[in-house]
């Protein structure tokens, strides 16, 4: 038998983490080697327990500091708590760069906003459709126990938009509002994202696109956090093999 992947969860106690721990538990390949909570040092227990690899679904206020914490001990990192900015991954890309050149190691980072196959694809599409459209809009729907906004995936999927209508040559959208900003949603780069929490819901997200006489309309929905499971092993098992930083799970799918 292969020897199976060592792996730690970090927020073990949480929503995703609990489910993380169990999609290990469950996989043939991975050995589950330490839940760990808030209050502990990481680095101390990652190393402890021998993980190779770390998954962390902590919180925005804690991942950073966990992703470095991980580079020190020498343990792969995937991610999927939200919170990332450019400057917070450009110092875990540097952090990364360094580590592997000091130790001939080849530690490796991935970042993914969602690893939910649905809504990999629906910001995929969403970024092949933009250029096309006049108007594009997220909307971005969650239970209300979250607690940032907007969500990191719908930031990625307005950043992928926007990109993608620079590329085109695209301009500003028409939008004629003079008063009541605060309630046109978030800008991000230049496209409004809407925040809505619901009991009941888990995660979803709409990307409307707009023309003269049309709409398109690309909607995705986690109804349960099992669905972010295979994304999550999926990268467990490549991280070892992708040194320095990734993000999102897009190019692990190689889409
Ligand atoms: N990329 C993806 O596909 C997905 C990403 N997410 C993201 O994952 C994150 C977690 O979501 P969710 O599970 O719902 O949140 P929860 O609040 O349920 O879980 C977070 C857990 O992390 C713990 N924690 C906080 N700080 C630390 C720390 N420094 N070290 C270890 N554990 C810590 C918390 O403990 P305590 O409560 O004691 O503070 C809590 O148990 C969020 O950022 C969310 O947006 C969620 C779903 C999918
Ligand atoms: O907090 C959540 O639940 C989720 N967080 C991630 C995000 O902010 O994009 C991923 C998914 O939307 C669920």
């Amino acid at each position: 038998m292969t020897q199976q992947i060592r792996v730690a969860v970090l927020g073990a106690a949480g929503r995703m983490g609990a489910t993380t721990c169990a999609a290990v538990e469950a996989a043939a390949d991975m050995e589950l080697v330490a839940r760990v909570e808030a209050g502990q040092d990481v680095a101390a227990a990652v190393r402890g327990a021998g993980a190779q690899v770390a998954v962390d679904f902590t919180v925005p206020g804690a991942t950073e500091a966990n992703v470095h914490a991980l580079l020190d001990a020498g343990v792969h990192a995937v991610v999927g708590a939200t919170g990332w900015t450019d400057e917070s991954r450009a110092r875990v890309a540097e952090h990364a760069a360094r580590v592997n050149a000091e130790r001939e190691r080849g530690l490796g980072v991935v970042i993914a906003p969602n690893f939910a196959l649905s809504a990999v694809l629906a910001m995929r599409f969403a970024a092949q459709a933009a250029r096309f459209f006049e108007s594009a809009e997220v909307i971005e729907l969650h239970h209300p126990n979250k607690v940032d906004a907007p969500s990191g995936t719908a930031r990625h999927t307005a950043e992928a938009i926007a990109a993608a209508r620079r590329g085109a040559g695209l301009g500003p959208m028409p939008d004629a509002t003079e008063t009541g900003w605060e309630a046109r949603g978030a800008d991000v780069d230049g496209v409004r994202v809407h925040a809505v929490r619901l009991r009941g819901l888990v995660a979803h997200e709409e990307v409307l696109l707009g023309n003269p006489g049309e709409q398109l309309l690309i909607r995705q929905d986690s109804f349960d956090r099992v669905s972010f499971m295979p994304g999550v092993l999926l990268a467990v098992r490549q991280v070892g093999s992708r040194p320095g930083l990734t993000v999102g799970l897009e190019h692990l799918l190689e889409l």
